[in-house]
């Protein structure tokens, strides 16, 4: 029988790979980080500790197997497990991170992927590409946002190398202060998605509204609050912040369990749990 690793959005999911937060630390490489050194805040790592643990705990309660990689001291953004690329059925894809203060993570991940038995189906040669702006929309269908990490060489790169397997690849293009697609967009179930609507450009919007998605819509202020940045677990469950007050309502009102994650001091690095997610198996 043929492995399968991720299959979409929106499965069941069955493994993640986490990293603690064990070096983490603000570096002015986005917005949110950037206003909180401007306030002069510095980062409380036995808060970021228990803020991960949690995190932990609502995946292992949810039969979701965590696969955590030993954090690397210089690598002070390495709690974001997405970026480092993203994974499809047939294996992952290796992207190639913009800023110099986040390239050596990839060889860190790639060695646990390795360890993990994921094979690499494509690397990102040229230009960049972040997974924070990966999105799978169905079967052949993916997107990529152009922001402030990924670009259209980086995705270029990958569209030639996915094409063979019968991938498209769309471009999303957005706000760089935004930083990453999975900021203003999110996926958390079947055809329904939580996002910053006014951030997505007209084409996405009306990808979007012809394949008959149900919007959960969060004004602009909220992109800054992570409220676009939850993490699906399949079978209409989803991890929300706790402070996500509004669209936590939302999904409980369309028959979603919303497991709410009591995270602030992380999140003034610039990510939120989907950041801190890599998806290692969904069916
Ligand atoms: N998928 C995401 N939105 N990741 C957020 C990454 C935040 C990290 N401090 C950075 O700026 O690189």
């Amino acid at each position: 029988m043929t492995q399968h690793y991720v299959r979409s959005a929106t499965g069941v999911l069955k493994q993640v790979l986490l990293c603690p937060p064990t070096h983490l630390d603000l570096n002015p490489i986005n917005k949110i980080a950037e206003d909180w050194l401007d306030q002069g805040q510095a980062i409380d790592l036995e808060k970021c500790a228990a803020e991960h643990q949690q995190l932990i705990s609502i995946y292992e309660s949810n039969g979701v197997k965590v696969e955590l990689l030993e954090a690397t001291k210089a690598l002070d953004s390495q709690v974001f497990a997405r970026d480092f690329g993203f994974n499809l059925k047939e294996g992952y894809v290796l992207g190639r991170f913009k800023e110099k203060v986040r390239q050596e993570e990839s060889q860190k991940y790639a060695a646990k992927m390795r360890e993990l038995g994921v094979p690499v189906i494509a690397t990102c040669e040229e230009g960049v590409v972040e997974g924070g702006d990966f999105w799978q929309l169905d079967d052949k269908t993916l997107a990529i946002g152009v922001l402030q990490r990924s670009d259209e060489v980086g995705i270029e790169n990958i569209r030639a190398q996915l094409a063979p397997l019968g991938y498209r690849v769309l471009s999303v293009e957005s706000k760089p202060e935004y930083l990453h697609l999975d900021m203003i967009f999110n996926i958390i179930g079947e055809k329904t998605a939580v996002t910053y609507y006014e951030g997505l450009p007209t084409a996405f919007q009306e990808y979007l509204d012809n394949a008959g998605y149900d919007l959960i819509k969060i004004e602009e202020a909220g992109v800054f609050k992570h409220f676009c940045n939850l993490q699906a677990l399949g079978n209409k469950k989803v991890i929300s912040l706790a402070t996500n007050i509004k669209v936590n309502q939302a999904l409980r009102d369309r028959g979603f369990t919303v497991f709410e994650l009591n995270s602030t001091e992380i999140l003034k690095t610039g990510g939120g749990p989907h950041c801190m997610t890599f998806p290692v198996k969904r069916t």
